[in-house]
């Protein structure tokens, strides 16, 4: 990662979900700058995982749209081991395990350089969140409800400035795929007690269901 320089009075942003889970990213970033500010953005894990799972399903789709391949597995069977156990292992739900992730940036970083937002109420509730980063950032508020409308046809709230409209782009907001409630309800079971370790970490309960 190469930031381009800032001018004063400029604070310059870069965004990737896999800085949070690469071992060697929080010591990279400290070397770089010890003072930078970090926002982590987190779903509820569950929810996570299958955007994760929604997103992995659409990229194979696109890199061989012409080759016959087989049917995508379900979501289910790729989380569940035939006789019902978890398959810890499985990618996005590894990655939803966010205390595992975390530990290592809090030995590198002081929590307070680190803003935890949830990203199910950026969704619902983007003003409140964008909000509270502004107030992290120390910038100047300027972000008020002016700023965004609900688009019907996206279901997501989009951008709204004097002169355009401006939503994400198609492959932010995908629809998940039905998953087996008994299924969503045996993973919440188990990242309850990762969920209370995450929130020992944060010094925050996200009040995550359990069920
Ligand atoms: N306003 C708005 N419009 C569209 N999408 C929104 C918005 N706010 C948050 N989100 C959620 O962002 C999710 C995609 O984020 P990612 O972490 O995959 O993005 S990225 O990898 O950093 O590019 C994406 O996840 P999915 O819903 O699973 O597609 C969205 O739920």
């Amino acid at each position: 990662m190469q930031m381009p320089h800032s001018y004063h009075g400029q604070i310059t942003i870069e965004k990737s979900p896999s800085y949070f889970v690469t071992p060697e990213v929080p010591e990279r970033i400290r070397a770089m700058n010890a003072s930078v500010k970090l926002l982590l953005i987190v779903r509820e894990p569950v929810t996570r995982a299958i955007s994760d799972y929604t997103q992995l399903r659409a990229n194979a789709a696109t890199a061989s749209p012409t080759i016959a391949t087989p049917p995508p597995k379900s979501f289910e069977s790729l989380s569940l081991f035939p006789n019902g156990s978890i398959n810890e292992a499985y990618r996005p739900l590894a990655i939803s395990v966010y205390h595992n992730y975390l530990h290592r940036w809090l030995e590198v970083f002081p929590r307070e350089q680190i803003l935890v937002v949830n990203g199910d109420l950026l969704i619902e509730d983007p003003v409140s969140q964008i909000q509270k980063i502004e107030r992290f950032l120390g910038l100047e508020p300027r972000i008020g409800t002016h700023n965004f409308y609900f688009n019907e046809t996206k279901g997501f709230y989009c951008l709204r400035n004097e002169t355009s409209d401006r939503c994400l782009r198609e492959t932010k907001g995908r629809k998940h795929p039905r998953v087996d409630p008994d299924v969503i309800s045996k993973l919440r079971r188990y990242f309850g007690e990762h969920n209370q370790k995450f929130y020992e970490l944060i010094g925050e309960d996200l009040g995550w269901p359990e069920e």
